[in-house]
């Protein structure tokens, strides 16, 4: 098959829109009776800008994006379009869905709000699970209904099952193929660094994000453009990782990234009880983005205050954002 774009305008394209700073994958609000709360948008928005992180991810997993309704989903790109570009912040609306046609609309509405959503980033159907071609298919089919916006894939293998280690062969395949003219690459969400190194060796200029907290120092050695990240939304392990990082301190940054690996080791136990404990760790910080919605559930009361103090025992948690190292563009 032939390319359906030229070379060097795909190029271009993924030069002019490569996210190089750090992007925070932020919580769906909901109210206490557990509907969507968008009128915390604006606030969060607020809370975003003050730790001087300018690219959000919503209805990501963090998000709970595929326990959302497509209207419920709507509204909240609706509500980021919003509030987050007045204050120089970008907005990343993820798309996936286990339905073709509703990623299809999803990626029609997110383009539809005058360029206020800046791209977007879309997970593989995790039930009937596809093979590299039909993936690389289903891509191609959501990607087209939005070609202006960039589209990134979003590989996360240990939620999906899909590709694991492989994402490389998916890359290959686009890259072959050039039936996603506006692909920008890959928000690679996998410990697994051998296939993150394979696919940074695919063609040339696509834009590699990383979204494992705990080895992110570690994927930008190798060539990650940048992070994406939950954590920075309410420590500074990773936030001051990588400011020390970009100023060449190389050790001050892997003491800051090894405290935050120590900061993530705390969440398996939660999270093999469909705890949520990532969101409920945001009330600690003075952001409260409401309870989970089932399959997810929140911790306890008493389990929020017990994780508390042992975090913030070893100054893992922002006390005040303000006295963080990284009160400067990470
Ligand atoms: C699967 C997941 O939640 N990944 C997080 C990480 O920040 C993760 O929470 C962190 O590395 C702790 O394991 C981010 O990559 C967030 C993310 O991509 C998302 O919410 O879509």
């Amino acid at each position: 098959d032939q390319p359906v774009f030229p070379r060097g305008k795909v190029e271009a394209f993924r030069e002019a829109n490569k996210i190089t700073s750090t992007m925070i994958a932020v919580y769906t609000p909901l109210t206490q009776d557990g509907t969507l709360d968008v009128t915390n948008i604006p606030a969060y928005a607020k809370f975003v800008a003050a730790r001087n992180i300018t690219n959000v991810l919503p209805a990501g997993s963090n998000g709970e994006s595929l326990s959302l309704s497509v209207n419920e989903r709507k509204a909240l790109a609706e509500a980021w379009a919003a509030a987050a570009p007045p204050l120089g912040i970008k907005v990343y609306m993820h798309i996936g869905s286990e339905s073709l046609v509703e990623s299809q609309e999803l990626a029609a509405h997110a383009a539809s709000l005058n360029s206020s959503i800046a791209g977007l980033v879309c997970m593989a159907p995790v039930y009937f699970k596809p093979t590299v071609g039909t993936l690389h298919d289903f891509l191609a089919a959501v990607a087209s209904h939005a070609p202006q916006l960039p589209f990134w894939f979003y590989h996360f293998p240990d939620g999906t099952g899909v590709l694991p280690g492989q994402a490389h062969t998916l890359l290959e395949m686009a890259d072959k193929s050039g039936k996603i003219p506006n692909l920008m690459g890959i928000k690679f969400t996998d410990y697994n660094l051998m296939d993150f190194q394979l696919c940074l060796q695919v063609g040339s200029g696509y834009n590699m994000l990383f979204g494992r907290d705990e080895e992110a120092l570690a994927a930008l050695l190798l060539g990650a453009d940048a992070a994406v990240s939950s954590t920075v939304g309410y420590s500074p392990t990773l936030r001051d990782a990588i400011l020390l990082w970009n100023r060449g301190d190389r050790k001050g940054a892997v003491s800051a990234q090894m405290r935050n690996a120590k900061l993530c080791s705390f969440f398996a136990q939660y999270e093999s009880d469909a705890k949520n404990v990532q969101k409920s760790l945001m009330k600690v910080v003075g952001m409260d983005v409401g309870p989970s919605r089932l399959p997810k559930q929140d911790l306890s009361s008493a389990e929020l205050k017990s994780l508390q103090v042992k975090l913030s025992s070893l100054n893992l948690l922002d006390a005040d954002v303000r006295t963080s190292a990284a009160h400067s563009t990470v």
